[in-house]
């Protein structure tokens, strides 16, 4: 995995800093914009080709969205999954949402691993679906549910249960009705003709089973406690996850990610779906950050799991739709193989003797670690590598917009004089975090948190010697209102009389690469992400090239150019 050096440029005598501001895109600055609307000097002056102490800065803008980082269609917004594993690859490559839907179409996803979870249900065994019920794309898609139950009908299946986690995340918040409603129709519509299927039990994705990177294993507890246990005494009963959705709207001010978990009964008052002995769970999500937790869960072995009190731990066959951690073999048995991302930009940087260091806040560390690894959590090397996680607050992030950014910058200055990588990823939460909160006034404090801690930072690891690529994953607080056709927001409960938008956005976003030598080096106007006719210009893939040169190395030849070229 040796690679040449690049012809024009010079390894800098300090690190190559990434600097990945999470959920900060490129928008029109409007009233609902909280990256121009916030106080960003330092940000303001990079982006106008201004570096620190009179260093050079390039500025240009990406894609990161859509086709550009594997995504089905140009409409489909980016996220962190496939936006790092693009950093991290300088290659895009077919990501879940796109590898699920062929599964689906060519019929591929009656694997063995399908007929092995089909197997009980003729001998009366249940199916139970679990999953981030909207159609979002980042972790799951409503589309696949319905394939999964019409294909485990024609496969004898006579009892499914669904388990329903509402989105309000990567959706509009209040919209879990016009998910839950059609669904409850369309289960009602598959009784009739004699399959008895069910919605059992649901809740929020910020409260229940979506847990990442070990945060809170509360949240997995909770969504234990209602899709398996089907726990009527401790948690809220429903008839139906549509009387679930009315009841917690009574409260004004509660979205669909933060319900409650809560179980549906029947006549009686029993829950309707708990999970037993010899019934077949499937997870059906594609991405993997916060599907691990809950499927660590279904598979540890009574005295292996230490996490929380299970109570009753019911003999399953289960299954994901993908493999969440390759390391880890997480779980054991899925129905899609996850994209192959090899040779990475971080492996390289080690194999050519290049220390690489990646910091980031809890939330988002796996991001610059396993994501960014090319969905592989273990080191490529022990001691050419250091990976630092400063633990997030456990409280909602608008009410600590700062999150941990700060520390993380301490980190940063700590290890530029320590551990003195070669090669730095860095990822600040704030934007994308508190952007999903819909609060604006905390995105912009985020924004301008962010901005204070880059004017801090970013001097120290030029004055070190180093070079910086500040960029973004994809876009979040550049657009908090949800908008009409009209471009204005529509009304709504937010302080501005607007609606929130939660979700990220399609944005192009911001690169600006700055520090020492950046003088010989000039934008390279015609790199592109792809040859499809909707590429119009480089996209964050692009930088995986960038990022070697910058290291004086050549990129492989298989790696999509680099966005920089030496000057003639
Ligand atoms: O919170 C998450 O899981 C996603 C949104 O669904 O955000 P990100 O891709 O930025 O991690
Ligand atoms: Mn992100
Ligand atoms: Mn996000």
């Amino acid at each position: 995995m040796k690679l040449s050096p690049k012809p024009g440029f010079t390894k800098p005598s300090g690190p190559v800093a990434l600097i990945i501001m999470d959920g900060v895109g490129q928008a029109p600055d409007t009233a609902w914009n909280a990256v121009t609307q916030s106080r960003t000097p330092f940000l303001d002056k990079l982006m106008s080709g201004e570096g620190p102490d009179g260093a050079t800065a390039l500025f240009t803008e990406l894609d990161a969205s859509g086709k550009s980082v594997g995504l089905p269609t140009m409409g489909d917004m980016g996220n962190s999954e496939v936006g790092h594993n693009a950093l991290g690859a300088g290659r895009v490559f077919d990501q879940g949402a796109k590898l699920v839907n062929k599964a689906f179409s060519s019929g591929d996803f009656k694997s063995d691993v399908w007929k092995w979870l089909m197997e009980p249900l003729t001998d009366g065994a249940t199916l139970h679906l679990l999953g981030l019920y909207s159609d979002g794309n980042v972790h799951a898609h409503v589309n696949h549910v319905f394939q999964l139950i019409d294909g485990a009908i024609d496969d004898g299946a006579k009892r499914i249960r669904v388990h329903v986690l509402a989105d309000g995340r990567d959706v509009s918040e209040r919209s879990a009705l016009d998910y839950f409603g059609p669904l409850e129709k369309r289960l009602e519509a598959i009784r009739e003709s004699g399959v008895d299927v069910r919605v059992a039990s649901g809740g929020g994705r910020m409260v229940c089973t979506m847990d990442r990177y070990e945060a809170d294993w509360g949240m997995v507890e909770r969504g234990w406690a209602a899709h398996c246990l089907g726990d009527t005494e401790n948690i809220q009963t429903f008839s139906s996850s549509v009387d679930a959705v009315q009841g917690f709207y009574k409260d004004e001010k509660m979205t669909d990610q933060y319900f409650p978990p809560f179980v549906v009964v029947d006549d009686n008052g029993d829950a309707v779906g708990p999970i037993q002995d010899n019934d077949s769970v499937l997870f059906w999500n594609f991405r993997g950050d916060r599907a691990i937790e809950i499927s660590t869960a279904f598979e540890a072995e009574e005295g292996e799991f230490t996490h929380f009190d299970r109570k009753r731990v019911p003999k399953v066959r289960y299954a994901g739709m993908m493999q969440y951690d390759g390391d880890a073999g997480i779980p054991k048995r899925f129905l899609v193989s996850s994209p192959q991302i090899e040779r990475t930009v971080a492996e390289y940087v080690v194999k050519n003797g290049m220390k690489r260091f990646s910091v980031s806040e809890t939330q988002k560390y796996g991001h610059v670690t396993y994501f960014y690894n090319g969905n592989r959590a273990a080191k490529f090397d022990e001691n050419m590598e250091k990976y630092t996680c400063v633990p997030s607050y456990k409280q909602r992030e608008q009410t600590r917009p700062w999150m941990k950014a700060a520390e993380i910058s301490d980190e940063i200055v700590k290890d530029l004089d320590e551990f003195k990588p070669d090669l730095m990823v860095v990822n600040y939460a704030n934007g994308d975090m508190v952007g999903h909160t819909g609060h604006m006034i905390a995105a912009r404090m985020a924004m301008e948190c962010v901005d204070l801690c880059l004017a801090r930072v970013i001097p120290e690891i030029i004055s070190r010697g180093g070079v910086v690529v500040l960029t973004a994953d994809h876009g979040n607080c550049d657009i908090m209102a949800e908008c009409g056709k009209d471009g204005n927001p529509k009304p709504g409960s937010q302080p501005e009389g607007w609606r929130a938008k939660v979700s990220h956005t399609k944005q192009q976003v911001p690169c600006v690469v700055t520090g020492n030598g950046i003088e010989n080096y000039e934008l390279n106007e015609s790199a592109r992400w792809g040859d499809d006719p909707d590429c119009k210009a480089a996209g964050i893939a692009n930088l995986g090239a960038t990022v070697l040169n910058l290291l004086g190395l050549e990129e492989p030849s298989d790696f999509l150019p680099s966005i920089l070229k030496a000057k003639a």
